[in-house]
């Protein structure tokens, strides 16, 4: 069935009399509408007879109809456009233009160079589908155009000068029409065809009329031949051919309105009768309805051409021109009226022309030759796309591997950068912890005295002691510390460091494939893994310092309790000696008030370690006073810092080893050497001592009012004038040079330990504010009643001096005291000339030993009869002088553990314990009470003073012992007990 498209274009003129089209919708127009202004439709049309219509105001209905604003794109698509499809699939197809002259055919059909028409769009589209569909099929597009001028049908491609004849041409007409002798021309692209056009268009017959200055004189026939075959070539071939036909008639004319004389007139009449014998076959092939009938096609060349395409195997759009103004009444009337009856047409079923070639036996070689080639190009096509993804896919991958590397570099960099802090966080975390620990101790100790009511003056010490041990935990832990700050600042990196790793795991990139994804997300886990590793071990490492600092000042701890319990043991047995060999009831009454402290002391003893002192025997010859050197301690330790840097004890405990005899072990023997660290190795590993600035500028420390000095806090109330006490500094010392120790097998044979270097370097360690807060020492003050005259006795107090001290200048191996002191050879070193005071000769050393070392560790190898303590007195250099390791000496020197010669003398007075005020002195006791709020701190604090026993030669006391008043340390062992927590520190 033919497809008739009618479709409407209205032409502008410019003579605008009365429009006579009405555009009513897209698919209806008026023609000639009726006019509403009576009196104007009577001007114009004038009278008329009754039962006559003035207009005709007749609608006309096509499948389109375009307004004057209608763009050539806009035909195109609605006329052309959809056939195009069709010639491809084999389908015939025309598309012309009727009108008449001057309406507008030939700028729709062609166009202008500006402004292209069907031709260019159809030809540019057409292309470009075949370019779509060509890996499918073959196409072949060939071109002819001609004109029909004056029934003669003429090449307008052929080039003059040719065999190829211009015009004259025969029509041959089979299942087809064809036009015999027509330059055929095969253009690749639409630029191509458009340029054909132009030059048909050039050589096409073009006149000036009165109606149109370039007025088409002929009809022109382009015509596009395509013929497909696919690609895939079997047995038989299958070819489809189609015809796209885009003519261009010639105008109607009116010969009285075009007023054309001659030739004009000549080619109007052939163009009239043309257009008439296309009218007729329309007329007839609306008649006949699709049945066979006369068509009169052969009554000119125009309807013999169009045969196929108006009643054959065709799809038609007739494209009609009209001017829509009165100046062109009949014409568009006479064109609307020959448009409606085409759209009357009726044709059979439009089929395709489809052509199947049975191959020849003879044509299988072309084939598979073809083939081959094609499969050739096939094959290397195929392997060039696989080299294209081989290398897409090996692009791919390195940007994916750099992407990763970048990740991981990211995450690298973020780990450098906030893990020190994040480490310092966790260490600080730690500290606070144990600040935290201890404090929750003290504040448990504080609460017990406190529960107690009105407190002796020891336990007030206590509290005193325990307030200020409490301050720099309190410190520590405020908001506002340096260990919160930096713990702030940790969880700030640590969240900076988490973001990080998320941003970076869960980065999103086009080039990151699935496994780098993965790698990525793994790397940021073991990345924060390692984080909290280096955490957790930071944080270990400073609990794990804390419980060694704890271990080493509970060491200490039960050396002096040990020590102190054998002293006053030792000075009750002298008491009652002298009681009894003077009759002194007061002396009596003292010694028992030692029994009952030193038994009280040691049940609290045995209490807090499980151990007890009682079975120990004081060596008659060699008494425990006698020998006794004091303890110096200084625990110097890190408050809420990290552990405290004490002497390094193995170096110590190496060199004591084999005397280690009180152990803290809960061994059942005292004489049994335990395993465990010694007490005097335990001494002997505190840390040295410390020349304060008082005894390096040559100034006489006082006793126990050194406290204020060094501690820098706490109130001193130097009662000594008025209670003239007998002042016990308890100082665990260092083995000192006369130690026996020293000079036992295993000194000689173990080499000097230099010990100091190690405290020393914490001490560069640390930065000057940390040390400020993180030093404290210990003093424990064993003050004894004024044995004579006040009725005050005096207390045994437990202080602890804590807070800051001045800086310690470390001495130097270059300070000139130091090469001056060791000029004079050792005897000048530290504490080695300890008893050259109470030596009538200078040089001569007193044997004074820790009472650990000789009267608690040897007690039974060294027992020699009590009446020697007495005759001992100063010990001549000889009984231990060759047996006294020089290294030894050195070692000591080395560690700063004792002053310099210099200095000897102004210290030795100080240390020595006033067991009797001298001559025409009044002494008193003197308390010292510590500020709970340290005034000042330093960076260490030198626990003790050196201490020096004065020779065991009791003065009388004078008060009765009724009103003496001694505390044990049970008191503060039994509540350690109670909480079950040891708080020694
Ligand atoms: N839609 C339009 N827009 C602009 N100009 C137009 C349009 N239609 C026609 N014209 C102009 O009107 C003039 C006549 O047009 P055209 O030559 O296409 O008419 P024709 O129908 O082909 O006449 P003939 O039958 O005599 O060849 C031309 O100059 C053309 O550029």
């Amino acid at each position: 069935m033919a497809h008739w498209q009618l479709q409407v274009a209205e032409s502008a003129n410019t003579a605008p009399l009365r429009e006579v089209v009405q555009i009513i919708d897209d698919r209806i127009l008026t023609f000639d509408p009726d006019e509403k202004d009576r009196a104007r439709a009577f001007v114009e049309r004038g009278f008329i007879p009754p039962g006559t219509k003035r207009y005709k105001d007749r609608r006309f209905m096509f499948d389109k109809v375009f307004n004057w604003e209608a763009q050539q794109g806009d035909v195109y698509e609605a006329t052309a456009k959809p056939l195009l499809q069709g010639v491809l699939e084999g389908y015939n197809a025309t598309v012309f233009a009727y009108g008449a002259t001057g309406c507008g055919k030939t700028h729709t059909i062609s166009g202008t160079e500006a402004d292209p028409g069907i031709i260019y769009q159809a030809m540019a589209d057409l292309f470009q589908r075949i370019e779509d569909r060509k890996e499918e099929w073959r196409t072949e597009v060939v071109v002819t155009f001609l004109e029909i001028y004056n029934e003669e049908i003429r090449d307008l491609l052929a080039e003059s000068g040719t065999h190829a004849p211009r015009g004259g041409l025969q029509i041959r007409e089979d299942k087809t029409v064809k036009v015999a002798g027509l330059v055929e021309l095969a253009p690749k692209s639409a630029e191509e065809v458009k340029e054909i056009v132009l030059l048909g268009n050039t050589r096409r017959t073009q006149s000036p009329t009165h109606a149109n200055e370039t007025s088409s004189r002929s009809h022109a026939v382009l015509q596009i031949h395509v013929t497909q075959s696919p690609r895939t070539a079997a047995i038989t071939e299958e070819k489809t051919m189609g015809t796209l036909s885009i003519i261009d008639l010639a105008g109607s004319e009116r010969a009285a309105a075009t007023t054309n004389m001659g030739q004009r007139m000549v080619e109007g009449a052939n163009i009239n009768k043309s257009l008439l014998a296309l009218g007729n076959c329309i007329n007839a092939l609306c008649e006949s309805g699709g049945a066979i009938r006369h068509v009169p096609y052969r009554n000119s060349k125009l309807t013999r051409l169009l045969k196929f395409s108006l009643g054959g195997n065709c799809k038609t759009v007739m494209i009609v021109c009209v001017a829509p103004t009165s100046h062109h009444f009949d014409d568009t009337h006479n064109t609307l009226i020959y448009a409606e009856r085409a759209t009357k047409i009726k044709t059979k079923v439009v089929t395709r022309n489809v052509v199947n070639v049975d191959r020849h036996v003879g044509r299988y070689v072309e084939a598979i030759n073809r083939l081959n080639i094609e499969v050739a190009e096939l094959k290397a096509k195929l392997a060039g796309k696989r080299d294209a993804e081989n290398e897409v896919v090996r692009r791919k991958r390195m940007e994916a591997s750099s992407e990763v590397e970048r990740a991981r570099n990211d995450m690298k960099v973020k780990v450098e950068q906030t893990k020190p802090s994040i480490v310092e966080g966790a260490s600080c975390s730690g500290k606070l912890s144990v600040a935290k620990t201890k404090l929750d101790a003290i504040r448990q100790r504080l609460a017990k005295l406190d529960s107690m009511g009105t407190l002796s003056p020891d336990l007030e010490a206590e509290r005193a002691l325990l307030r200020s041990l409490a301050g720099p935990e309190e410190q520590a832990l405020k908001s506002d510390s340096v260990f919160n700050v930096r713990l702030q600042r940790s969880s700030n990196a640590s969240a900076m460091f988490d973001a990080t790793m998320r941003a970076v795991s869960e980065r999103k990139s086009d080039k990151l494939d699935e496994v780098s994804v993965e790698n990525v997300k793994l790397d940021a886990r073991f990345r924060r893994a390692e984080m909290e590793q280096a955490k957790a071990e930071e944080e270990r490492d400073v609990m794990r310092g804390a419980v060694d600092d704890m271990s080493q000042a509970m060491v200490g701890l039960i050396g002096i309790l040990g020590r102190c319990s054998v002293l006053v043991s030792e000075a009750a047995g002298m008491l009652q000696r002298t009681s009894e060999a003077e009759s002194s009831t007061t002396a009596g009454t003292v010694a028992d008030m030692l029994v009952n402290l030193k038994d009280s002391n040691d049940a609290a003893f045995t209490q807090l370690i499980g151990h007890s002192t009682a079975g120990y025997k004081v060596n008659e010859s060699k008494s425990a006073l006698d020998s006794f050197k004091g303890y110096e301690m200084s625990f110097t330790r890190r408050i809420s810092s990290g552990p405290a840097v004490l002497q390094n004890p193995t170096s110590n405990s190496r060199r004591t080893s084999t005397h280690a005899s009180l152990g803290v072990s809960s061994s059942s023997s005292p004489r049994r050497r335990s395993p465990r660290k010694s007490l005097r190795s335990s001494l002997a590993g505190q840390p040295y001592r410390r020349t304060s600035d008082k005894e390096k500028k040559g100034l006489k420390p006082s006793k126990n009012v050194q406290w204020k000095d060094e501690a820098g806090h706490g109130d001193l109330v130097d009662e000594g004038s008025k209670l003239n006490p007998i002042a016990l500094t308890i100082t665990p010392a260092s083995p000192a040079p006369g130690d026996t120790s020293a000079s036992l097998p295993s000194g000689p044979q173990t080499p000097p330990q230099r010990t100091t270097p190690l405290a020393g370097s914490e001490s560069e360690w640390e930065d000057d504010n940390e040390k400020t807060d993180d030093s404290f020492s210990h003093n424990f003050s064993l003050s004894l009643p004024p044995s004579t005259r006040d009725s005050s006795l005096g207390d045994l107090s437990l202080s602890r001096s804590y807070g800051p001290l001045p800086k310690r200048s470390r001495p130097s191996r270059l300070d000139p005291g130091f090469l001056k002191s060791k000029a004079r050879g050792a005897p000048a070193l530290g504490s080695l000339a300890e008893g050259d005071e109470s030596s009538p000769e200078r040089g001569e050393r007193r044997i004074s030993q820790p009472l650990g070392d000789r009267s608690i560790n040897q007690l039974d190898h060294d027992a020699k009869p009590s009446s020697k303590l007495k005759q001992n007195g100063p010990a001549s250099p000889s009984k231990r002088g060759p047996s006294t390791p020089r290294g030894a000496s050195k070692s000591r020197r080395r560690s700063n553990i004792g002053p310099v010669r210099g200095e000897k003398g102004r210290r030795r007075s100080s240390m020595i314990p006033q067991l009797s005020p001298p001559p025409g002195e009044t002494t008193r006791a003197r308390r010292l009470l510590i500020s709970s709020t340290p005034l000042k701190r330093s960076k260490r604090l030198s626990l003790s003073r050196p201490v020096a026993v004065a020779p065991p030669v009791m003065p009388p006391l004078r008060r009765p012992p009724s009103s003496m008043s001694m505390t044990s340390m049970a008191d503060t062992s039994t509540s350690i007990s109670a909480s079950s927590r040891p708080t020694w520190r």
